[in-house]
């Protein structure tokens, strides 16, 4: 079983996304290190992008900020493998665009991704209809790919992302940009993911607005997974470490 596999077999996880390079290389390793040491399960590591369409202005802000600063996609991989030695059992999915894997070339992008320690992807613009040739590729080379699902998703949908989504699913609890809410529209939520677990039989995490405690806590009881970004992304923007271990210690809190 792959290292995403293992810990969806055995726990609900706390899936944390950070931007690599923001607002420096050595600030985004040390984020990394404590989200990994406040409770963080898995990591989505962002690359940075010049065109993040479906990110909210904290994530924005950080992908404008990281390219500014001329963070590549290589620096990314310097982050990943660096992370990879010091916490082995933390897997490591890379959140990007498709434009870099695009740049480099599938193939060398994965091979690279794999050498660096990577262990998926989440491609948020690539539709899983011009997916194959990527993920026969990712999945050969031992990567995973992990799509998403939106409120909007009807069956048909539902049914390809299952076969082509590996270790779960990444629902999108609402329609619209990355970003914290107050709250989320629980009864949808709930329904959808029920309908999706049903449809796919395949573990589904939550993510996109999440910010609390108290979302943690509902989510941990209709979902497999919970996905938390910008409220990460805000903190670490003023490299602010301890707040991010606070957060992540309270999100945690609620999952137990
Ligand atoms: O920021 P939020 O609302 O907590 O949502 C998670 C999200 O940031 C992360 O998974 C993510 C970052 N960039 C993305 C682009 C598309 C889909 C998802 C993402």
């Amino acid at each position: 079983m792959s290292l995403i596999g293992e810990i969806f077999s055995r726990k609900k996880p706390l899936i944390c996304y950070f931007m690599a390079g923001y607002p420096s290389l050595e600030k985004s390793y040390e984020t990394a290190k404590a989200l990994i040491q406040s409770g963080a399960d898995i990591l989505e590591v962002g690359v940075p992008f010049s065109d993040p369409v479906a990110d909210g202005p904290t994530i924005q802000v950080a992908h404008e900020k990281a390219v500014k600063d001329g963070i590549t996609p290589v620096n990314v991989f310097q982050l990943t493998e660096k992370l990879k030695k010091e916490f082995p059992d933390i897997p490591l999915i890379l959140m990007t665009y498709y434009n870099p894997i695009y740049v480099m070339g599938e193939q060398d992008f994965c091979k690279l991704a794999k050498e660096k320690g990577a262990d998926g992807f989440i491609v948020p613009d690539l539709p899983p209809e011009e997916a194959e040739n990527f993920k026969r590729i990712a999945n050969s080379s031992g990567l995973e790919t992990i799509f998403l699902l939106a409120p909007t998703s009807h069956e048909r949908r539902i049914k390809l992302i299952g076969e082509m989504s590996d270790s779960f699913i990444y629902y999108v609890s609402l329609t619209g940009i990355t970003g914290e809410r107050d709250t989320l529209p629980w009864e949808e939520l709930e329904n959808k993911v029920r309908q999706i677990k049903k449809i796919t039989g395949k573990k589904v995490a939550v993510g996109f607005g999440v910010s609390k405690k108290e979302h943690t806590q509902k989510l941990s009881q209709i979902s497999d997974g919970v996905i938390v970004g910008s409220a990460v992304v805000k903190l670490q923007g003023k490299a602010d470490i301890e707040g991010i271990k606070s957060l992540v210690k309270q999100l945690k809190e609620g999952m137990e």
